[in-house]
């Protein structure tokens, strides 16, 4: 099967998609093309008023439900998603211009995974006993009720999907807006929730630029938000939801240290900052940006890492053989130039790329800068590009200060043959995920998310059920009741 890049209607709410062209229109334009290749409008009051209503009303009936019914659904839908990858990943690619070689493997298959890893667990969801002499305490884990979820523009269909699948185990709907830069594929996870048998309402989905993500998350009928974006909006979204005291999960940026250690195996080492640094164009939350060399290896290092960038191929996304694709957008391929030029305004040293590649898609070249000092700003920001900067340290304890040196913690990795070096490394990072001679892979079966201003909570794994459901404690007496009087 393939899909229509255009859709059937900008919102997918109460089991259809629905339309209201009194919205602001968003294009979306291919980011290799640089063509408008569909067009949805923002969510109008209306519109807005709509998916809170049909998901309030449709929340109560799905968590009256058991967990292994909604686990059912969950799991077929998971079923669906891996039959249509290709239609999904050819439909990403569209809209974020990532490489079909990565959609294919990275994006709808890991929404497949959570939607399958939720929907085992939801039958397994139990409260507690607590046995107190002869009376007891048991607990009812209970859902939040109506979550809102906020997208990046990323990863898309894993992000619609990442929320969605614990949401609605746990017995709540959700109201999910993609960013505007990429809103084509949260619709199919709604279609293909409904096809596989979530009530309508249960799983909604409205377009829109922040506006309609402050209406949605102020709305008194909504419990919990979820977001996934950069730290300025998680810092306005997080006091939104603050007002109504609503529970929180904030996925945010990073500015993560890949440290490298002499005795590493080198090849590894080099594949781990290519994974940390280029995958996706760079366009990663937990990328190494900071990538720490020390310095008797740090020559051999930039000698290989330089010598496989030339297995790079740009070109058409929607080439499997294409490995490195355009940036989502003209202004984010702008927002890296910028960048890109501080580091040399300020004295890095250009080992690689640095440039636009012709003058069609927003493709830039992969960037390596070695001789980067802890304070320049390519080593201080989150850059969310191809842009890899190499910085020159001597000893453990020296570069561990230094990799914890940011307000960011959202993941750090270490290379090196030496077990215990390694989980001391691991120890003391200040950061939500750690890797150990590789980076950047995110299975659902573990917990992801940061620390410091990386942001709050854990998505997959067990832990995410801790951010959408509840605790009721209902005590049970047995004997008499003793009062003063
Ligand atoms: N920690 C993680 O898991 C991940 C974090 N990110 C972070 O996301 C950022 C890049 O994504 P962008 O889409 O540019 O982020 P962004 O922060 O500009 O937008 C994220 C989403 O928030 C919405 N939004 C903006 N202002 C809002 C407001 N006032 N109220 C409610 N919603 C609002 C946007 O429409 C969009 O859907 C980077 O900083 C990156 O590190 C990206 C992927 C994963």
């Amino acid at each position: 099967m393939t899909y229509d890049i255009q859709p059937a209607g900008s919102h997918f709410i109460d089991g259809a998609y629905v339309e209201d062209t009194a919205g602001t229109p968003i294009p979306v334009i291919c980011p290799y093309s640089e063509k408008q290749i569909a067009t949805v409008h923002a969510a109008t009051p209306a519109i807005i008023e709509q998916a809170l209503t049909s998901a309030r009303r449709a929340q109560k009936d799905w968590a009256a439900m058991t967990g292994t019914e909604r686990g059912r659904v969950l799991r077929r839908a998971a079923d669906l998603m891996r039959e249509r990858n290709h239609a999904l990943s050819v439909l990403e690619t569209h809209d974020t211009g990532k490489p079909l070689q990565e959609t294919l493997v990275a994006d709808a298959t890991s929404g497949a995974d959570a939607l399958e890893y939720f929907g085992g667990l939801a039958g397994a969801l139990t409260g507690e006993h607590i046995q107190l002499g002869e009376d007891f305490v048991y607990t009812r884990r209970e859902p939040l009720g109506v979550c809102v979820g906020i997208g990046a523009w990323n990863y898309p269909t894993q992000i619609a999907a990442w929320k969605g699948a614990p949401a609605l185990a746990c017995g709540n709907a959700m109201i999910f807006k993609p960013s505007e830069t990429t809103p084509l594929c949260a619709l199919k996870v709604a279609e293909i929730l409904h096809e596989a048998g979530a009530p309508a309402g249960i799983y909604n989905v409205v377009q829109g630029m922040g506006e309609v993500g402050q209406a949605l998350i102020t709305d008194p009928r909504v419990n919990k938000v979820s977001l996934t974006g950069s730290v300025p909006t998680g810092r306005k979204v997080y006091a939104a939801a603050a007002e109504g005291i609503r529970h929180v999960t904030m996925e945010l940026g990073g500015k993560s240290p890949l440290v490298i250690f002499d005795d590493a195996n080198l090849e590894d080492a080099v594949s781990g900052a290519i994974l940390g640094n280029f995958y996706s164009s760079g366009q990663v939350c937990s990328n190494g940006t900071r990538v720490f060399v020390q310095r008797g290896i740090k020559q051999a290092f930039l000698d290989r890492l330089t010598e496989r960038l030339k297995d790079v191929k740009m070109g058409d996304p929607q080439d499997e053989s294409v490995n490195f694709g355009p940036m989502v957008s003209q202004r984010q391929m702008e927002i890296v130039q910028g960048f890109i030029a501080k580091g040399l305004e300020e004295g890095a040293r250009l080992v690689a790329g640095g440039d636009r590649v012709g003058d069609r898609g927003y493709f830039l070249q992969p960037t390596v800068f070695a001789d980067v000092t802890d304070g320049m700003t390519i080593a201080q920001d989150e850059i969310f590009g191809p842009v890899l900067s190499v910085l020159d340290f001597d000893e453990e304890d020296e570069v561990l200060a230094r990799a914890n040196a940011t307000d960011f913690g959202l993941a750090a990795g270490v290379f090196t043959q030496d077990l215990t070096r390694a989980h001391r490394m691991v120890a003391g990072f200040e950061a939500g995920t750690c890797y150990i001679n590789t980076y950047n892979l995110a299975p659902v079966e573990a917990p992801f998310g940061g620390s410091k201003l990386s942001g709050v909570g854990r998505e997959n794994s067990k832990a995410a059920i801790e951010h959408y459901s509840q605790m009721k404690s209902v005590y049970v007496a047995m004997g008499a009741v003793e009062a003063p009087f």
